[in-house]
C-alpha cells in the first residue's frame, strides 16, 4: 500500500512546480510514484461544469459555496476507485489539491476557521459518506498571498487556456483561504502537515517527507 500525500496552497502557490520537483526526486530514487490533480478537467464532467462556473457560466451555480463545494467533491467521489488502485500498485500517490482544497476554500467563502462546520461538512461528505481514501500526509506549500497573485497573473499572461477564474481573482478570498489553511495545518486536519515555503528545496523536501512517513528506511510508519 502506498503513501498517499498531498499538495495544499493557493491558486499560483507553485504546487504544480513543486509536485514536479518531488515526483523527480522521488523517481530518481528508484520509487514507484502516480500523480494526480484535482480537479480532473477534461475527465469529470463534474469539474468541468465546476471551471465552467467560475468563468461565468451556469447561471448563479458559482454565487453558492456548497453548490460549488458539491461539484469539487463529486469529481473526487468518481475517482475513489481509481485513487484505491494507485494506491495499491504505487509507493507514493501525490496529489495536487485534495479534500483540504474544499475544507479551505469552502470555510473561506462562509468566513468560518478550520474550526467552523464548513470543514467538518467537507470531513463528513468526502470521507465519512463518500468513503475517499485519507491522506498519510498533506503538505501546506505557504507562500505570500501576493506573491501567489502575480504568478496566476503571470501564468495567465503566458499559458493558453489559464486565465484567472472568480476565485483567483478575489483577493480577499485568497487571504481568507490562506489562514484556513494555516488553522488546518496547525491543527493537522486528517494527517500530519508539513509546511513549505517559496524557496523550499524540493530534493530536501522529498527526503523530509520520506524520512517523515517511513524513518528513512523503507519501514512502515
Ligand atoms: N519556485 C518558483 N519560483 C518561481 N516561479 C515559480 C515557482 N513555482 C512556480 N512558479 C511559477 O508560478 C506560476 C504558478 O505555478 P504553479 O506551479 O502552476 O502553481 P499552482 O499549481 O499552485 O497554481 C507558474 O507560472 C510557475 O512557473
Ligand atoms: C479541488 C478543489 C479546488 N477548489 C478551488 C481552488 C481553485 O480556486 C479552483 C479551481 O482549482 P485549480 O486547481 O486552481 O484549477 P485551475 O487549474 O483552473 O487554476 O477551485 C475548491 O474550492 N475545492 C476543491 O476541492
Amino acid at each position: 500500500m502506498g503513501d498517499l500525500i498531498v499538495v495544499e496552497g493557493l491558486d499560483g502557490a507553485g504546487k504544480r512546480t513543486l509536485s514536479a520537483g518531488l515526483v523527480g526526486t522521488w523517481r530518481a530514487e528508484g520509487r514507484k510514484v502516480a500523480t494526480l490533480a484535482f480537479p480532473r478537467y477534461g475527465r469529470s464532467i463534474h469539474a468541468d461544469l465546476g471551471a465552467e462556473a467560475l468563468r461565468g457560466q451556469h447561471g448563479d451555480t458559482a454565487s453558492s459555496v456548497e453548490a460549488m463545494a458539491l461539484l469539487w467533491a463529486l469529481d473526487r467521489r468518481e475517482a475513489a476507485d481509481e485513487l484505491r488502485e494507485m494506491l495499491s500498485t504505487n509507493d507514493i500517490v501525490l496529489l495536487d489539491r485534495y479534500v483540504a482544497s474544499n475544507a479551505a476554500y469552502t470555510a473561506a467563502r462562509r468566513h468560518q476557521d478550520a474550526a467552523g462546520p464548513a470543514v467538518e461538512w467537507i470531513r463528513q461528505l468526502e470521507f465519512d459518506r463518500f468513503g475517499l481514501p485519507v491522506p498519510d500526509l498533506q503538505l501546506l506549500l505557504r507562500v505570500p498571498v501576493a506573491l501567489a497573485a502575480e504568478r496566476a497573473r503571470h501564468r495567465a499572461a503566458t499559458e493558453a487556456d489559464r486565465e484567472r477564474d472568480a476565485y483567483e481573482r478575489d483577493g480577499d478570498l485568497q487571504c481568507r483561504t490562506g489562514e484556513v489553511y494555516d488553522g488546518l495545518a496547525q491543527r493537522h486536519w486528517m494527517s500530519t502537515w508539513e509546511v513549505a515555503g517559496p524557496d523550499t528545496d524540493p530534493q530536501q523536501l522529498a527526503v523530509r517527507i520520506s524520512n517523515l512517513l517511513h524513518d528513512g528506511e523503507g519501514v512502515t510508519r
